[in-house]
């Protein structure tokens, strides 16, 4: 799949016939090999300076949950790390299994997590808006958390309140003051970073990827309620629960993925 024009048919409930990547020698996500990760002392800690005063809705797209930021200002940033320039929020969201055994999208030495928070940025310097630095090449910037079952996320809370008012595909509600901070593992110094793609169509090469060494964990119960929202909209007679909302691991075409730590 790394050299033809096509990969293979996602044939993935949510997605209809053959997809068309350009290249398609990028793609996300990837297993991370640990031991082929090499050790970059260029790389330097993340900076992130999120102002939750930013965040405003939260909302069903019918194939994640999405929490929306007011991205028109440099006020919920991200530089640092891998990055040259300055990336502002846009929205976070997660993909998850429909059991604790599977959902993530990374893995790590082949073994998955029950999800993975996803935190995507745009490139304010060199872009004025998120849809023309989606297709460029140093456009995004996307943190991604894997997430284990174990103790309650008292940050995630405010959130899992949030979900039964989105159950179906396109509700929205107001969400405001959230800081999305909370949701970063405690040490963020140790990451590692590739070149890929958006991990939904359009599959745009345009993301630099930062996933975090460290997981989080959030419990059983909420992760159940991830599991209580629907891929389909109110009018639909078929009710689908969302869940498996993750795409494979997709070929590494002799990418290196550069760690943080040694
Ligand atoms: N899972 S992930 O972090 O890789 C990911 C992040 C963002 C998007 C996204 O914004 N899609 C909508 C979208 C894409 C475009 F390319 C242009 C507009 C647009 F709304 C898709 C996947
Ligand atoms: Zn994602």
């Amino acid at each position: 799949a790394c050299s033809s024009k096509y990969v293979l048919s996602q044939m993935h409930p949510m997605w209809q016939g053959p997809l068309v990547v350009p290249g398609g020698d990028r793609q996300s996500p990837i297993d991370i090999v640990v031991r082929k990760s090499v050790f970059d002392s260029e790389l330097k800690p993340l900076l992130t300076n999120y102002d939750p005063r930013t965040c405003q809705q939260i909302w069903n797209n019918g194939y994640s949950f999405l929490v929306e930021y007011d991205d028109t200002a440099d006020k919920s940033t991200l530089e640092g790390g891998p990055l040259q320039d300055k990336f502002r929020l846009c929205q976070f969201h997660f993909h998850w299994g429909e059991s604790n055994a599977w959902g993530s999208e990374h893995t790590l030495d082949r073994r998955l997590f029950p999800a993975e928070l996803h935190l995507v940025h745009w490139n304010s310097n060199k872009y004025s808006l998120f849809e023309e630095a989606v297709m460029e090449e140093n456009g995004l910037a996307v943190i991604g958390v894997f997430l284990k079952v174990g103790k309650r996320h008292e940050g995630l809370q405010k959130l899992v309140d949030a979900l039964p008012a989105i159950r179906h595909k396109g509700s929205v509600v107001e969400f405001t003051k959230f800081d999305p901070a909370c949701l970063l593992p405690t040490n963020t110094d140790d990451y590692w970073t590739y070149h890929g793609s958006l991990t939904t169509p359009p599959l745009t090469e345009s993301v630099t990827w930062i996933v975090m060494k460290q997981h989080i964990e959030v419990s059983h119960d909420q992760l159940a309620v991830f599991r209580s929202l629907l891929f389909t909209s109110a009018e639909e007679e078929i009710q689908r629960s969302m869940v498996n909302n993750f795409r494979v691991q997709q070929p590494l075409c002799g990418r290196t993925v550069r760690s943080s730590f040694s």
